[in-house]
């Protein structure tokens, strides 16, 4: 179909970074078709990471694409990514094109459930550069997700990632700022979520 206005942009209104955000970045039709190929075609896998010093099985599951000879490590694990498939392809084009990257890397997070989640972190490996740009797209149910300034206590923000929507954490963002996916109270279904990174 043909898209006759823009997508809708809602600024964040943060201070120290820029962050942008999709809430319809793909139509409910695209999203439920690519949600079902990402959950039935990825290799999904469940890695330790080490935390404090002591092993623990990461509370989601994952699995890295990207261009070939970059692996990412963090958290004390090293992944190797699997080569692009169509439907990450299809994928990292739009987002690209949006955010005026040529990312690398992608790395998939599936939440089974209410009980996964993802602590407090920033995006800031080396091998991300001193100012990380990351787009972020989700799938499935909706999980919240928070952001809070690392010395501004009231600088903080909680965003619904929606079906199809997409966050662009720009410029500051990994430095400024930490982000998570707490657990949630209620029951939930499975989200699958993509965040796309350049590999020096
Ligand atoms: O699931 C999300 O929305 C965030 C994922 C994330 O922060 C990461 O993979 O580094
Ligand atoms: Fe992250």
């Amino acid at each position: 179909m043909l898209d006759l206005f823009p997508k809708e942009k809602i600024i964040i209104p943060l201070p120290d970074a820029v962050f942008e955000f999709y809430p319809n970045f793909f139509n409910q039709e695209e999203a439920d078709m690519l949600f079902e190929k990402l959950m039935d075609e990825t290799p999904w896998q469940q890695d330790d990471i080490t935390i404090f010093g002591k092993k623990v099985a990461q509370p989601r599951l994952t699995c890295l694409f990207g261009n070939e000879g970059k692996p990412y490590s963090y958290s004390g694990l090293t992944m190797q990514p699997h080569a692009w498939n169509p439907t990450m392809m299809f994928i990292k084009e739009k987002v690209d094109k949006i955010s005026e990257q040529n990312f690398t890397t992608v790395l998939a997070n599936l939440y089974r459930n209410e009980k996964d989640s993802n602590g407090w972190h920033a995006d800031n490996e080396k091998e991300l550069g001193r100012n990380p740009i990351i787009a972020s797209v989700s799938f499935g149910e909706e999980r919240k997700f928070q952001l809070k300034h690392n010395t501004i206590s009231g600088a903080k923000m909680n965003l619904n990632l929606n079906h199809g929507s997409l966050l662009l954490m720009k410029e500051g963002s990994q430095i400024h700022y930490k982000h998570q996916i707490p657990k949630a109270t209620q029951s939930k279904k499975s989200r699958i979520n993509l965040t796309f990174r350049t590999i020096l």
